[in-house]
């Protein structure tokens, strides 16, 4: 009986382990956000490398949180950076105006977008003196219109942060944007997280990118970052459904959020390139 148990507990192991390499999804983890920030900016530019030499413009999508101070200290600490083909576009944004200090697209313009040759043709927002519904028609037309002749925009790279709750994008727990397959991008008028409107791209463009590389530290993200890495198809996190169909999955984490894990993970060292 002991042998049989044995025999089995190994290939329980060597199945989990075979999805993980299946799934293509690497979890990557650092002491804190000091060294994950500089790897997070190698990535943007290498994606962007790639996606220029491929088809002439890079297509990013980025969200909210602690990613906009993140991504654009480090973004601005590299010794160069054209952004003159790029084409920049929000996961989520909240329904407020530009100049409310919770409107995202206003955090990335006076941190970000002011400091860099970006072309404001090249970036993507919401129009937020539309009612909600309308507001979300009016940036599924800007998308589409972004990217001819696809059906689910294809994003080269999407940065997700993740909240305590699992929720990622404005894809809350047990909310019915969760099962929605026919919008790219969807009103919510009820989010557990204030403000209470938003708008929000939906799974099957999360899924369609190529790559998505969520960025999430601090302790509080701990039991349910174990839950969305290690609970398989039965987590009933939104961000558990992040799995792109072929795009590259990341999730760059710091020690307090990998703090419950047990699957695989890496821990690169300084100058790490993904
Ligand atoms: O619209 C929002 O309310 C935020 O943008 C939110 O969705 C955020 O991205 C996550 O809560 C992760 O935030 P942190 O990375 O700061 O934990």
């Amino acid at each position: 009986k002991t042998v049989l148990q044995l025999t089995s507990f190994y290939f329980a192991i060597l199945l989990s382990s075979c999805s993980a390499v299946m799934a293509g999804r690497r979890v990557v983890v650092f002491p804190s956000s000091a060294e994950l920030g500089p790897v997070l900016a190698h990535l943007v530019t290498s994606r962007a490398e790639k996606a220029i030499a491929s088809h002439g413009r890079f297509a990013l999508g980025l969200s909210g949180g602690s990613l906009v101070s993140m991504l654009s200290k480090e973004l601005l600490a590299l010794p160069q950076l054209d952004c003159s083909k790029w084409v920049v576009g929000f996961c989520d944004e909240r329904l407020v105006s530009f100049t409310d200090p919770e409107s995202t697209y206003g955090l990335y313009k006076s941190q970000l977008f002011s400091k860099i040759n970006i072309p404001n043709s090249g970036i993507l927002t919401i129009d937020p003196s539309l009612p909600v519904t309308e507001c979300a028609e009016d940036y599924t037309c800007k998308l589409k219109e972004a990217f001819p002749g696809e059906d689910i925009p294809v994003f080269d790279l999407l940065l997700l942060g993740m909240g305590p709750d699992g929720h990622t994008c404005s894809l809350f727990p047990d909310h019915p944007l969760l099962e929605e397959t026919k919008m790219i991008v969807a009103p919510i008028s009820d989010s557990p997280k204030p403000p209470p409107q938003r708008v929000t791209m939906t799974f099957p463009v999360v899924n369609s990118a190529r790559c998505v590389a969520f960025v999430s530290t601090g302790g509080s993200k701990a039991t349910v970052l174990k839950d969305v890495l290690e609970g398989g198809k039965a987590s009933p996190y939104p961000a558990a459904r992040v799995v792109p169909t072929s795009g590259e999955l990341f999730w760059l984490i710091d020690d307090p959020a990998a703090a419950a894990l047990t699957v695989q993970v890496e821990r690169p060292g300084a100058g790490a390139k993904l």
